[in-house]
């Protein structure tokens, strides 16, 4: 373990660990119930391709009943949004988008934990929420963002399977920056 002799700036402090081997963040334990699959871009000539969803993959029993997308303005947030029955699968299509999840269920093993994803492009993910885990996006570049919602019930216009609090709500332990 490097140590801090009188070599540095008595106000240095060490980077402590932040990304494992297979690049992921170090601290990133999922909450239960949510699924990543990360995907990687497959390079063409004149572009490449990206797989966004496959049944195939397994990665829930879900149907598929609706894809609408959310684009984000640079700098755009919408948060915190969740849902009592619908499962929000999440692909950042566009750009880079922060994807932060909160577990509120006090019946689960992950209760108070936040996830936070930066996808995208660069960085090609699936995200499987499920219901009740709440959560926000944040378009952090300058450039437009933009993703796609993959759910398994249809937005609902007469009665919306959506509940929200403020972004800036105190009762979730995350503030977008
Ligand atoms: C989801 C949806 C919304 N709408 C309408 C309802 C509303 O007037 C307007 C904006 O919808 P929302 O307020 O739900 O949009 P937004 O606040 O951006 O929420 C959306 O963001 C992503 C990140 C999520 O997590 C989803 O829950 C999704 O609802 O669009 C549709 O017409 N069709 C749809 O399928």
């Amino acid at each position: 373990m490097l140590q801090a002799e009188k070599w540095s700036i008595d106000s240095a402090i060490k980077d402590a660990k932040s990304i494992t081997a297979q690049w992921n963040p170090s601290n990133l334990d999922l909450i239960d119930g949510v699924k990543v699959k990360e995907v990687k871009n497959v390079i063409k000539n004149n572009g490449f391709l990206t797989e966004i969803y496959r049944q195939d993959w397994e990665l829930d029993n879900l149907t598929v009943d609706q894809i609408f997308q959310v684009s984000l303005l640079p700098g755009g947030i919408s948060a915190w949004h969740a849902h009592e029955v619908t499962t929000d699968r999440i692909f950042v299509n566009t750009g880079l988008i922060k994807v932060v999840l909160y577990d509120a269920r006090p019946e689960s093993p992950t209760y108070g934990q936040i996830n936070e994803f930066r996808c995208g492009a660069f960085r090609p993910m699936l995200i499987i929420v499920p219901p009740r885990i709440w959560h926000g996006v944040q378009n952090f570049t300058n450039e437009h963002a933009a993703l796609l919602n993959i759910v398994d019930r249809a937005y609902q216009y007469d009665d919306p399977d959506h509940w929200r609090i403020p972004v800036n709500s105190p009762e979730i332990p995350y503030t977008f920056s």
